[in-house]
């Protein structure tokens, strides 16, 4: 096993088990059940502190928000407000959770390009921090809302910088051939910010853009610092606007197998940070806030799941199937995606690889594979296979297809677990029918 995948506590102890958070995973696996989600909770606060201890290091302002759809429950939330962030959130049930987890109001930034007036009321009644806009139609709904209800509000808005980010086509939406934000290239970004100046409860404090997800080239978020710069300087000259904040979005890529290759933080952040200083110098403009949202950086390696093995289809020169007791209803990622993880056999953690085999979930679905031709030792039914970086947009794109009852979630710190999401149940699943 690559120990580059040994992120955060994650470690072999002297039962030759997979360790995490100074517990032992057989033994979580056995407390539990299987599927199970396990985070780092070290590891995530380490994650929040090397950003924010990034900026701080260049002197900047900043916002760290965590995008909270890539895991979004009570617990995460006030692990995040414990750690001093914000969050952004992208639905009315995002912004729900955050509120009942006692997250503050003003530290939770409203995302979303179909924003209800049911969502919108919601976020003004609660005094979110800031509403991030993303069309003609939002403006005109908060225009709306804003003067019935004769309140004020803090408003972003949100480009498509038409940076192609280099990363698998579903998950880039910074390009211009985007559902998100207004077009950089085709004035509608102007027309939009002089609607939002027309309305005198907007207050408009910055821009936002996002171009991605999982990006590993620190340029491509250079760039779009230069871009964002020379708008807002563009802005200036125009509308004699000058902007508190720029929002460079999430993005920042984590290793889920040995191919990748993730930058440290601080060097992204330098980066980022630098080319601020550089590019408002050349404009002589405010150095703004920089406000992030990284979702899948904070909590993505922090997360592994534990699946216990099951069947075992040998189809000789062709493949082997191991198929374990999830798959696409816990982690729909791969099958998404094609997105690729790596995993080790828990319980027999330095054994060396004997047989190649293909993880197959139990869903009733020819593409509900988790990893393909991955070499492992010879697999016992009932093994543990602990699948790595699976933190981000795992539990919180589980499904019930088949009607799977989605997994427990564990946080484990210290050598202490504490179950924070309980498995669903049969009873769960039939929870909102009703007889005809
Ligand atoms: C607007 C916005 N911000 C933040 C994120 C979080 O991205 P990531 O999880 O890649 O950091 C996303 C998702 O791609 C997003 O759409
Ligand atoms: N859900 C995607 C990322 C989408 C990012 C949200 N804008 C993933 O699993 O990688």
């Amino acid at each position: 096993m690559n120990e580059q995948l040994l992120t955060g506590t994650l470690k072999i102890n002297e039962n030759n088990h997979l360790e995490i958070g100074g517990m032992d995973t057989a033994a979580l696996a056995a407390k539990y059940g299987t599927p199970l989600y396990v985070y780092d909770v070290a590891q995530i606060r380490s994650k929040c502190r090397q950003f924010k201890a990034a900026f701080e290091k260049n002197d900047f302002s900043y916002q760290v928000a965590y995008a909270s759809k890539a895991f979004s429950v009570l617990a995460i939330y006030q692990l995040i407000q414990e750690e001093g962030c914000s969050v952004d959130v992208v639905s009315g049930g995002e912004l729900y959770t955050a509120l009942k987890a006692g997250f503050p109001a003003e530290k939770i930034h409203f995302h979303g390009n179909n924003k209800t007036v049911a969502e919108l009321t919601l976020a003004l009644e609660n005094k979110v921090g800031c509403i991030i806009v993303d069309n003609f139609y939002e403006i005109d709904l908060l225009n709306a809302l804003t003067k019935e209800r004769n309140q004020r509000v803090a408003v972003q808005l949100r480009t498509a910088p038409g940076i192609n980010a280099h990363t698998h086509e579903y998950i880039t939406t910074g390009q211009r051939d985007s559902k998100f934000g207004f077009d950089l290239e085709n004035g509608q970004i102007d027309q939009a910010i002089q609607k939002v100046l027309e309305n005198p409860l907007f207050d408009l404090i910055g821009v936002h853009c996002h171009i991605g997800s999982q990006i590993f080239e620190t340029e491509a978020f250079t760039h779009t610092v230069d871009k964002m710069i020379g708008l807002l300087a563009s802005w200036r000259d125009k509308y004699g606007y000058t902007a508190k904040v720029l929002n460079l979005g999430g993005g920042f890529g984590i290793r889920y197998t040995e191919a990748d290759e993730p930058k440290e933080i601080s060097d992204i952040i330098d980066a980022v940070c630098q080319e601020v200083v550089q590019k408002t110098g050349e404009y002589d403009y405010p150095v703004p806030e920089i406000w992030i949202e990284p979702g899948r950086s904070i909590v993505g390696d922090a997360g592994i799941t534990l699946y216990e093995t099951g069947s075992e289809k040998d189809i000789p020169g062709i493949r082997n199937y191991l198929a374990v007791d999830g798959g696409m209803s816990d982690n729909i990622r791969p099958a998404l995606y094609d997105a690729a993880y790596t995993a080790v056999i828990a319980n027999r953690a330095t054994e060396p690889a004997e047989e190649t085999y293909s993880i197959a979930g139990k869903c009733c679905e020819s593409g509900d594979m988790l990893i393909w031709d991955i070499p492992l030792p010879k697999v016992n039914q009932k093994d543990i296979l602990a699948v790595f970086s699976t933190g981000a947009y795992g539990y919180s794109m589980a499904n019930n297809y088949n009607r799977i009852p989605r997994p427990a979630v564990v946080f484990v710190e210290d050598g202490e677990d504490a179950l924070v999401v309980k498995r669903e149940t049969y009873e769960d699943l039939i929870h909102l029918d009703q007889l005809i």
